[in-house]
């Protein structure tokens, strides 16, 4: 089970719900994906016009927990102004933290993301901020109090993998909250691995969205998933240096 604040989960698959075809093939994506939390971006989601066209009608959200996040907000006050107006909706009190410093490579910015954390901390939101993979600011960002920590593998939809194994392996070592990977997957080798490494979940979304059968890589990416988590459930062997034959002949009668 994946527990974020009083939240449970048994999926550990968090799909974004941004850039899909068309509306049906993303529902036929989440639906095979079995995933439970849908994230998507409050500023790009028509949440208060009824009339305008919304992924989120098409629908039955009582199956899901739907996780708003505040992409576009350049500063804490911004994330936390979004945050806002998303519970106002009354869609969740969870809110992905989501403060971009940079728009070339869409990093997030550490200051800003620390300080809205601490503001929507304090609001009472569950608080998940998407950081970068840096150990310390993972530190300090959980003994803020945060819910859970979201390294980013690599940038925003460039699909490069986990291009810092040796830092998320620390933010994971130390973390006392789930930690959730989030961005840049660009392969369900990635998602596994970054599930073998220990990580409570992935978040995930060009990598589904923009493959030439969504629905069929939201498949591959649950089962990705499913086999890392169980993979380091079940735990690996050590690699070794040299040979060790598979049978061992120890025992066996010469013929
Ligand atoms: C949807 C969402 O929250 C993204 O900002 C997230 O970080 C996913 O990134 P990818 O598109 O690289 O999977």
């Amino acid at each position: 089970m994946l527990k974020i604040g009083h939240y449970e989960f048994h999926s550990r698959l968090l799909l974004g719900t941004g850039k899909f075809p068309n509306f049906e093939i993303q529902k036929q994506a989440v639906d095979v994906s079995e995933s439970q939390i849908l994230t998507f971006a409050v500023r790009r989601m028509n949440i208060f016009e009824a009339s305008q066209p919304n992924f989120l009608s098409m629908l039955d959200v009582s199956q899901f927990t739907l996780l708003p996040n505040t992409a576009g907000a350049k500063t804490a006050e911004e994330a936390v102004r979004i945050a806002k107006l998303a519970k106002a909706s009354g869609l969740c009190d969870m809110i992905k933290v989501e403060v971009i410093g940079d728009e070339r490579t869409l990093l997030p910015d550490p200051i800003e993301t620390l300080k809205a954390s601490e503001m929507l901390l304090a609001e009472g939101f569950i608080v998940l901020p998407y950081t970068s993979d840096d150990v310390l600011l993972a530190k300090r960002l959980q003994d803020l109090g945060v819910h859970a920590i979201m390294p980013g593998a690599s940038p925003i939809g460039t699909g490069q993998g986990i291009v810092n194994p040796l830092n998320l392996s620390f933010i994971i070592e130390q973390a006392t909250v789930p930690v959730i990977v989030d961005a840049g997957i660009g392969a369900p080798s990635d998602a596994a691995l970054a599930m073998e490494m220990g990580a409570d979940g992935v978040l995930l979304n060009t990598a589904v969205s923009g493959a030439k059968d969504p629905v069929k890589m939201a498949l591959a990416m649950k089962l990705a998933i499913e086999a890392g988590r169980a993979g380091y459930e079940a735990g690996r062997i050590p690699k070794k240096r040299y040979a060790s034959a598979s049978s061992p002949m120890e025992g066996f009668s010469r013929v």
